[in-house]
């Protein structure tokens, strides 16, 4: 006979913090949210730890260099999407590793053709007002010109205008060599009184651009995480079939750590491929495994040498696998009842497995609630695929910006992925969606604003790190009257009057 559960399963919005007492040591200032990436034996440091409990999903609309070097920044990590070949992926990860802070390569790739008006289209989508023209209009062409919202007048001007008739031209910039250091770079904005610098190497090809305002930025990234040579840290994910051609080039081009990128991770393929890479590269190469959403899964890819398992079937804001498969469990529950095995796994080995929970974060204070059940970080899709960082396109729909978001399992990823490889195997059922989602702005700001709700609800609770919020923490499930009680209720927003 099938087992049943005793009790239904249930998601982030059905719970609650109940507050405990709280210290005048208790302040935002105090909180820490250092957090283990991978496993450790008591008494030691994992190998890897995160600055943020907060990690990019492995998602061709979330996870590219460009988020990653954003994330890092933050103290947190991405996985660079799997869907793509071992080569491009290897790739993605080159340029983290490669990334100097400061030096920016150009986004917007314009030819000298290039018109007023598709100039002026380019820069609502990137946002970006200063732009290198080259001759084959790729980022590290023959730099020709730069253009800057201060060379056009849009009300004077026709949009058929092409930017070689109103470019700074490169005999008239200010450039400097390749080889310029970041200090020497911003020596010479200032005296120049520049806005940006473009670096050339000797056949006059674009290389990098120093912007004045990133100098000042970048000594905003106090919690950035970063190796023991200062590149940024990033993830990849991989997959249970290439691995054993994928990896080594992940590993070649310096990743920090891989994952197992599954739907469904409670099988035998996982084991193999856990068991290939730690027997064949070593335990210092790190790989979480999942996803699975109960204790028996946990303990199995524990055992099976896991460095940290993820936990999330079907709770994704694109995913339809529930819908479509049948499978899955409410994401609290599913992460209780994962962090409890644990718990019980490190008091019985002295193994310590941090624990990812991944999908189906709404609200920033799903997070925390995540956090107080157990959870080591969490993963996040949508969260990540608003921002400015995320790949995907920005677009206008009603007057109102968007990015798009869709899902591994969405016959958009696959087509990509089968163009790609030339593969020949069909999708025969969609798992995930193709959306759009509200455009948010730049990743630093809003990661801000959600760490920031955490830290103050954290010190509700009393807690001044993650370990003693699960400690400390006390849960109650809510009625669903009791969540239209949290809402607003009972008044007529201004807004409904001010609008009219
Ligand atoms: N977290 C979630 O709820 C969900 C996530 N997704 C995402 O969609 C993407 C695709 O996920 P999946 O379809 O689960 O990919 P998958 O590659 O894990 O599994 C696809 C199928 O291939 C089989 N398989 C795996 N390795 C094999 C091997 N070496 N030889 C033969 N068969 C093998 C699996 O058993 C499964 O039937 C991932 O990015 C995943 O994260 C999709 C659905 C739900
Ligand atoms: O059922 C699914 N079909 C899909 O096509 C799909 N793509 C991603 N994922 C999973 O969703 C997670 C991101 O979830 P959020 O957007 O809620 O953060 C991701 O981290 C994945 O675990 C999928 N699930
Ligand atoms: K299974």
């Amino acid at each position: 006979m099938a087992f049943y559960y005793k009790e239904p399963s249930h998601t982030f919005g059905e719970y609650l913090l109940v507050p405990g007492y709280s210290s005048d040591k208790c302040i935002p200032a105090n909180v820490s949210l250092k957090t283990p990436l991978t496993k450790f034996k008591k008494g030691e440091e994992p190998a890897l730890s995160l600055n943020i409990p907060m990690v990019s999903a492995i998602m061709q609309a979330v996870s590219d260099d460009r988020m990653a070097i954003a994330l890092a920044k933050e103290g947190g990590l991405s996985f660079l999407y799997g869907s793509q070949t071992p080569e491009q992926e290897a790739q993605m990860v080159k340029k983290v590793k490669s990334y100097k802070s400061g030096f920016v390569s150009s986004d917007s790739n314009i030819k000298p053709t290039t018109t007023l008006g598709e100039i002026l289209a380019l820069k609502e989508v990137t946002g970006h007002s200063t732009m290198a023209v080259t001759e084959d209009g790729t980022p590290t062409g023959k730099l020709l010109g730069i253009v800057t919202s201060r060379d056009y007048r849009v009300t004077r001007m026709s949009m058929d205008t092409p930017v070689s008739e109103f470019m700074t031209p490169f005999e008239k910039l200010v450039y400097a060599d390749a080889g310029t250091t970041l200090t020497e770079a911003n020596d010479i904005i200032w005296e120049s009184k520049l806005n940006m610098l473009p670096l050339v190497d000797k056949n006059q090809r674009l290389m990098y651009m120093v912007f004045r305002k990133d100098y000042t930025e970048d000594k905003e990234f106090e919690n950035q995480l970063i190796d023991e040579n200062k590149r940024y840290r990033v993830g990849a994910g991989i997959n249970t079939r290439d691995y054993a051609e994928r990896v080594p080039l992940l590993l070649d081009a310096g990743v920090d750590a891989l994952c197992i990128d599954s739907s469904e991770g409670y099988s035998e393929w996982q084991r193999i491929t856990l068991d290939y890479i730690h027997k064949k590269f070593g335990p210092e190469v790190k790989v979480g495994a999942g996803n699975v959403v109960d204790r028996e899964g946990f303990l199995f890819l524990a055992k099976a040498g896991a460095d940290f398992v993820k936990v999330g079937i079907g709770g994704g804001s694109i995913c339809i696998t529930r819908e479509t498969k049948g499978i899955g469990r409410g994401q609290a529950t599913a992460l209780i009842d994962v962090c409890q095995a644990r718990d019980e796994y490190y008091k019985e080995t002295g193994i310590y497995v941090p624990v990812c929970s991944d999908g189906g974060i709404v609200h920033d204070y799903h997070i925390t609630l995540a956090l107080a059940m157990g959870a080591d970080f969490m993963m996040l899709g949508r969260y990540f695929s608003r921002f400015d960082e995320s790949p995907t396109n920005k677009v206008k729909l009603n007057g109102t910006f968007y990015k798009e978001y869709w899902g591994e399992g969405s016959n958009r990823a696959r087509n990509w992925q089968r163009y790609d490889l030339g593969g020949a195997s069909k999708l025969s059922f969609e798992e995930g969606v193709d959306s759009y989602v509200p455009y948010a702005g730049p990743l630093h700001d809003n990661v801000g604003i959600t760490l920031s709700k955490v830290r103050s609800t954290m010190c509700n609770c009393g807690a001044l790190n993650i370990k003693e919020l699960q400690d400390k923490a006390k849960l109650t499930l809510v009625s669903s009257v009791s969540i239209v009680e949290g809402g607003s209720h009972d008044v007529i927003p201004r807004d409904q009057f001010t609008s009219r």
